[in-house]
């Protein structure tokens, strides 16, 4: 199969679909691979270093993706790259349909295969292709969040860890899942006082279990939620329900009630946000303030640190890129229903629910497709 990685152009987008590793294994068995000049630079992999991996490289965009069967990317494509797809090809990808109407109709209205990273799934419930990143975007979620707390950044004003006879930051991390995870482990250790809440008691039994004593556990009521939010200097919300645009948690009307300077990082923004006045930020300008209340909405977080993201999510993305060009992707979804999920568009058909539970249209069954 030849597969093609354009170079990504999301503001401040440093990743890279396919490092020269990857590109390695999908030449040994077999692929031609075909890498934008310059695709690889943000992340520190040189054009040298995929033609030592065996792959071409094409001069522009365009070429890439008239050339390649499949397209293997980082980023839901953009207006421009959504033009350039055509029927028949395959696009592996991020693509956080549900609250995207305008690149659903491009997808649909180019009749190309879509297959989404943040719907494929595994046997133990997980999300195996999000996983990496929610892992890099929870790392950072404190980090981030303590810089805009900072007062010069439009913060309260206050050290993430106090000092000896002053108090730590108090943090509520709404969604106990990988990012969530990762954001409380982050965040207490660098000495905030902190609480995960979510409404899986399995899933807090388990953080209880595994963190005691590092950080705190809540069932993320309403009541709850509310009265931990009200006292909080940092909240990140890291809520999902896959593939569905997220559930607004905390309101406009509830920003009266924060301490002010207070900062709220909405992880979940690129499944249109758990806070109900966030908006999507760019890296370049990413926090914003509403009544009082600092916002982060960076809906690209990990392409901060492009080398980690980059070997993180190539990782896990790999094992998938070469089943779908050795067997085909319908001989590859038909084998692994965990992949089959991850199908969201097909020759002008959504397939995957959730997506059409969110913007009121009809979604057909991928085995129907296969
Ligand atoms: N902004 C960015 O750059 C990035 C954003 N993300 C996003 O972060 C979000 C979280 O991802 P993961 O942690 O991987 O998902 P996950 O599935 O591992 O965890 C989500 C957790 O939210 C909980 N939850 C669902 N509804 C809830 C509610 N109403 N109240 C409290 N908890 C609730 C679930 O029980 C689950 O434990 C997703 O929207 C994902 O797309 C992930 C990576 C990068
Ligand atoms: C998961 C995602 O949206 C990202 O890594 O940018
Ligand atoms: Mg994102």
């Amino acid at each position: 199969m030849k597969i093609g990685c354009p170079t990504e152009i999301k503001p401040q987008e440093f990743r890279v679909g396919l490092t020269p590793v990857a590109a390695a294994e999908a030449v040994t068995h077999g692929h031609e691979v075909l890498v934008q000049a310059g695709a690889g630079d943000g992340a520190g992999y040189m054009d040298a270093d995929y033609e030592a991996a065996g792959a071409r490289i094409a001069h522009t965009a365009e070429e890439v993706f008239e050339k390649a069967e499949m397209i293997v990317k980082v980023k839901e494509p953009q207006a421009g790259e959504r033009k350039m797809l055509s029927e028949g090809q395959l696009l592996f990808t991020y693509l956080h349909l549900a609250p995207d109407r305008a690149q659903t109709d491009d997808l649909l209205a180019s009749g190309a295969t879509c297959i989404a990273y943040e719907t494929v799934t595994d046997a133990r419930g997980g999300l195996p292709l999000l996983a990496p990143m929610s892992e890099v975007a929870g790392r950072l979620a404190p980090q981030m969040g303590a810089y805009t707390l900072q007062k010069a950044n439009g913060g309260r004003g206050v050290l993430m860890g106090g000092v000896p006879g002053v108090a730590p930051a108090r943090v509520v991390v709404i969604g106990g899942g990988v990012v969530g995870t990762q954001a409380a482990r982050i965040a207490a250790g660098m000495g905030a006082d902190v609480t995960v809440l979510d409404m899986s008691l399995p899933r807090l039994r388990y953080l209880d279990d595994t963190f005691a004593g590092l950080f705190k556990t809540g069932y993320a009521s309403r009541t709850v939620t509310a009265e931990l939010v009200a006292r909080a200097e940092m909240v990140i919300g890291a809520v999902l329900i896959p593939g569905a645009e997220a559930p607004k948690l905390v309101t406009r009307e509830q920003l009266s009630s924060m301490l002010p300077g207070a900062v709220m990082v909405d992880v979940a923004i690129d499944q249109g946000g758990c806070f109900e006045t966030s908006k999507p930020t760019t890296h370049q300008d990413p926090s914003f303030e509403v009544d009082g209340i600092m916002h982060y909405c960076v809906a690209n977080m990990p392409g901060a640190v492009p080398r980690t993201s980059t070997q993180a999510l190539s990782n896990a993305t790999m094992p998938f890129m070469l089943s779908l060009a050795d067997q085909g992707w319908q001989d590859a979804c038909r084998a692994d229903p965990h992949l089959a999920a991850g199908l969201n568009c097909h020759a002008g058909k959504l397939t995957n629910r959730a997506v059409a539970r969110a913007q009121n249209r009809q979604a057909v069954d991928p085995v129907e497709v296969l």
